[in-house]
């Protein structure tokens, strides 16, 4: 049964060596000759798998927890495409059903229909929003949307930014001026999970500009290579955002 697991964690792109080291954890930690007759060496097994697997993505920190009665503001960054707008609206609703007056911004100004696409995620969630169909300028965005939902006594205000790669510099700085502008309290990182091993250049990369505190990784439903960008994100020891 173990061979069968980690032939599984290794098909779902998981570091070899991860899986290596989370074997000989398991097979310390279910004694096979000391067990007393009658147990259920399965269930053993599978808590000892699910164990690992937990101790695996524990940041060994507190996560994040926006405060109650004051702005918290979370900047979301990461790679076009990965999830970012879909997220910061799942996360905004999130907040939102727990009491905390939440709100949107878009500052991602570099892809056209990015504000249409928040605009519409936020109305169907019911989230107030803010962008701009005439400023280029995200940094200003960001900033404009910020201080009016501060003034307005919002609790969590998530900035959405535009997507980029680690090889393009500019979008680079820009992305840290939008983190000057608004000084967020906390700032993610979204993943794709198809990214794999490719994981772990592109938080690397994100983590020295941005110094991201948590990581989101996301469309782990539509695609089985979810452990490389685990992986490649252990091997970073980063907070996952819960
Ligand atoms: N299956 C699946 N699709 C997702 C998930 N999250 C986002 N998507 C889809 O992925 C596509 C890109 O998502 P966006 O939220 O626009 O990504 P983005 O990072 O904001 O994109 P840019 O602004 O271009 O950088 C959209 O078609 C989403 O519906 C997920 O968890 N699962």
């Amino acid at each position: 049964m173990i061979k069968e697991i980690c032939s599984a964690l290794l098909e779902a792109d998981v570091n070899v060596k991860l899986v290596g080291s989370l074997r000989k954890s398991i097979k310390q930690t279910v004694n096979f000759k000391e067990l007393a007759p009658g147990v259920n060496k399965k269930r053993l097994i599978q808590k000892a798998v699910f164990d690992e697997l937990v101790k695996l993505v524990d940041p060994h920190a507190e996560p994040f927890k926006p405060k109650k009665g004051k702005p918290n503001v979370i900047m979301f960054v990461g790679l076009q495409g990965s999830g970012k707008t879909t997220t910061c609206t799942k996360l905004a609703r999130h907040y939102q059903s727990r009491g905390f007056k939440s709100c949107l911004v878009c500052a991602d100004t570099f892809r056209a229909g990015a504000f249409d696409q928040l605009k519409q995620n936020a109305t169907k969630a019911k989230i107030p929003y803010y962008g701009s169909l005439t400023q280029t300028d995200p940094v200003v965005v960001a900033k404009e949307g910020v201080d009016k939902f501060k003034k307005e006594r919002f609790e969590v205000i998530i900035v959405d930014t535009s997507g980029r790669h680690r090889q393009e510099q500019d979008l680079f700085d820009e992305m840290v001026q939008i983190q000057r502008a608004v000084t967020p309290d906390q700032t993610i990182m979204v993943l794709d999970a198809s990214i794999g091993q490719q994981a772990e250049a592109q938080s690397k990369a994100f983590k020295e500009a941005a110094d991201f505190g948590a990581i989101i990784i996301t469309k782990t439903d539509g695609n089985a290579n979810g452990g490389g960008a685990i992986s490649a994100y252990v091997s970073r020891s980063r907070a996952f955002c819960r």
